[in-house]
């Protein structure tokens, strides 16, 4: 028998809407400008493949939902409301459930709080990205500064808990401008807070403009600036960095996040959708399998109303993908990966599963601490968790 307690995770449930008013310039979720939506098709659609994977996980206590996008706000409240009531009916859920809906801070979507409310959403997460409207044009953003507002007051009158998003690190930031709008944030937060650094990705419109040198992000010492700045705001206003990007009070951490980070299990529905599901087999044993949905939303409706689910792969994770994932997904917390994580990933410690030499160099450099309770970054770890997972992980290194 092992020396440490079992881990349990909550099972977790993550649905896509992936349709959104505007394409932002930086942005490459799966996210579709359509001209029209039948929500009616949709919301059948949505349900079917619920229940699909309902019919496979009996028996589980769902902890978390999340609503993400695209821009879910879009969605009719009566869509949300359906696809959690039939989460009621399926599983036991846990007193606490957390059920999120991404939203973006446009009139349409505030108006539309309270029937979500109505509906079972019990937390939003806001698109806000910056507080002011010079940086919201850049971004290609619909709303301004003043809508933004609105929609976190709304959200405070509406919802016990909400949390929004802030991307930094914009072209030429200015340090002080950056330490004011964060701190103007911080005062209007209610116990969550994302802030991300703005990242140029492939096959975006900024990725076009990054390439032609029409458009210049921070170098990496004015990064590192801000990125400290971010540190010293969110520390003296009590929101913890509990993940690489992620802030808050005690308590008000992401639930459905942690369950990615903690590597538990969860069902994801909707096109694009990626799970980690435990897939029951015949003798009752289960085997961790890696799910991914179609990404293009005609072709997900015409599978889901054809075949009754939209997946497009289903992957066996083998021991070492899973240590990996486990691992990288885990670091990115101010937590310990615990031993009995490992032994329920891959039933071993993490002294019999990593690479003793290289762990020691990173314990040494003083990037990570490996001890009885399990493994962590310290905080200059995290800062190059890249640099670290590439070297712990690297088979020819
Ligand atoms: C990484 S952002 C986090 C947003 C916000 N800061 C928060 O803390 O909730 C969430 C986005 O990740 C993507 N996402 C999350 N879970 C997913 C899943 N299981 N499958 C596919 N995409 C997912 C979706 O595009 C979703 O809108
Ligand atoms: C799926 S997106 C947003 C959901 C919602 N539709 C919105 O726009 O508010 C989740 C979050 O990821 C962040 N994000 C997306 N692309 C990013 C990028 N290239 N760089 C930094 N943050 C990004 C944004 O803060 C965004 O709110
Ligand atoms: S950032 Fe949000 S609103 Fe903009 S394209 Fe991406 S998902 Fe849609």
């Amino acid at each position: 028998m092992s020396a440490t307690s079992a881990e349990t995770v909550p099972f977790g449930i993550y649905i896509h809407w992936p349709f959104c008013l505007s394409k932002c310039p930086y942005c490459d979720f799966n996210s579709h400008v359509a001209n029209s939506v039948d929500h009616v098709r949709w919301r059948k659609a949505l349900r079917a493949e619920l229940a699909a994977g309902a019919a496979r996980h009996p028996g589980r206590t769902v902890g978390s939902v999340f609503f993400g996008g695209g821009t879910p706000s879009l969605m009719d409240p009566e869509t949300a409301g359906a696809l959690i009531d039939d989460i009621k009916t399926f599983w036991n859920v846990t007193d606490d459930i957390e059920i999120t809906l991404e939203a973006n801070p446009g009139t349409v979507e505030i108006d539309r709080f309270s029937a979500f409310a109505a509906n079972g959403i019990n937390r939003v997460s806001i698109g806000i990205q910056a507080l002011n409207d010079r940086d919201l044009k850049f971004l290609g953003r619909l709303h301004s500064a003043e809508e933004a507002m609105r929609a976190l007051d709304v959200a405070t009158s509406v919802f016990d808990r909400f949390s929004f998003d802030l991307i930094y690190a914009r072209p030429e930031h200015d340090p002080k401008a950056w330490r004011k709008e964060l701190r103007e944030g911080l005062a209007i937060a209610n116990g969550h807070i994302s802030l991300y650094q703005l990242t140029i990705e492939p096959g975006t419109q900024f990725y076009t403009l990054h390439q032609r040198g029409e458009l210049v992000v921070p170098d990496e010492d004015l990064a590192t600036e801000l990125y400290e700045i971010t540190q010293e705001e969110t520390q003296a206003a009590g929101y913890g960095c509990y993940e690489v990007s992620n802030h808050a009070k005690p308590g008000q951490e992401s639930r459905h996040n942690l369950v990615y980070w903690r590597y538990g299990d969860y069902l994801g529905i909707g096109p694009g959708a990626h799970g980690r599901e435990a897939i029951i087999q015949p003798d009752g044993s289960t085997v961790p399998t890696a799910v991914r949905r179609h990404r293009a939303p005609d072709i997900w409706l015409d599978r889901v109303e054809k075949a009754g689910n939209g997946t497009q792969e289903e992957t066996v994770l083998e021991a070492d993908e899973r240590l990996l994932e486990m691992v990288m997904m885990g670091l990115r917390l101010n937590e310990t990966i615990p031993t009995a994580r490992f032994e329920r990933i891959i039933g071993k410690g993490p002294r019999d599963v990593l690479d003793n030499a290289r762990l020691e160099t990173l314990i040494g450099s003083g990037d990570l601490i490996c001890d009885s309770a399990g493994l962590r970054t310290t905080d200059q770890g995290r800062n190059r968790l890249n640099g670290v997972l590439g070297y712990l992980f690297d088979p020819v290194a």
